[in-house]
């Protein structure tokens, strides 16, 4: 059988695609689904880490934030992806994987907190580490955590989960023409503001040398695909 392509990764889990066809929330068969792709990857002995964003809770009390101070809503926003990284988590022990929740905010009643070491025990342990709370600073994005948290466990890669199947030329959600690129440089990315991903995480990638592959959650399969080498989404590099 042909082995991985990589021994230890970075998942970046959108948000926004918890929430299924619903409005906002966790929609319980997409988590379900894609714990079940996250699970064959860890069973081929892939180390793997996980940021999720917060997109699918946060949406929900937008409404309420509107007009507050922006660190403050950030902070509500942090919180949002520790609620999906305890969602995640669960759904992972349901089917027979360990994982660890690390949080960059206290909340040790709720989880432990991340420390380097600690998650770098877990990960050889073969333990799935789940880091959440994002970066812990207000005025980022769980993007730019998860190019943080891939530089600092020596990830090989970040592997950004996302609605759509790639980079493209334009957001694919909005302009019909936009095309994909199979690869693309960090600095093109960034001088032509792609806004799949912020430009601090393409940055902080780019001047650690940690490629970034963006490919589609949505797609069946495409996750264990992509590890095993295949031809998936897109990769970022510089
Ligand atoms: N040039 C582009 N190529 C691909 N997608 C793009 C591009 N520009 C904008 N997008 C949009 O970016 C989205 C992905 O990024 P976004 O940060 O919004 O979501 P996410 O990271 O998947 O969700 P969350 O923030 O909840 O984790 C895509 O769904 C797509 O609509
Ligand atoms: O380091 C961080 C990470 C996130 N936030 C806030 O949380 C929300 C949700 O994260 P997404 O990446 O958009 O899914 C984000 O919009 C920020 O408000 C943060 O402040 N710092």
């Amino acid at each position: 059988m042909t082995k991985p392509a990589y021994k230890r990764v970075l998942l970046k889990l959108s948000g926004e695609a918890l929430m299924g066809e619903d409005a906002y929330g966790i929609n319980r068969s997409t988590i379900e689904r894609m714990v079940a792709d996250v699970a064959e990857v860890a069973n081929l002995g892939v180390e793997l880490a996980i940021v999720i964003g917060g997109g699918n809770i946060f949406r929900g009390v937008a409404p309420g934030a509107q007009g507050m101070d922006r660190a403050t809503a950030d902070y509500m926003g942090m919180l949002a992806t520790v609620m999906n990284s305890l969602a995640l988590a669960d759904a992972m022990r349901q089917v027979g994987i360990t994982a660890r929740v690390m949080s960059a905010i206290a909340i040790e009643q709720v989880v432990e907190p991340y420390v380097r070491p600690k998650a770098l025990q877990y990960l050889e342990e073969g333990k799935v580490v789940v880091f959440a709370a994002g970066t812990g600073n207000p005025f980022f994005t769980t993007d730019t955590a998860a190019a943080l948290r891939g530089a600092e466990i020596g990830a090989e890669v970040v592997l950004k989960a996302t609605k759509v199947d790639g980079v493209y030329s334009a957001d694919p959600n909005k302009e019909r023409n936009a095309v994909r690129y199979s690869t693309i440089s960090f600095d093109e990315a960034i001088a032509k503001h792609l806004q799949v991903m912020d430009a601090t995480a393409f940055a902080l990638c780019r001047d650690q040398k940690l490629p970034i592959k963006v490919f589609s959650i949505v797609k069946p399969g495409a996750f264990k695909r992509l590890i095993m080498g295949e031809d998936e989404g897109t990769l970022v590099h510089v």
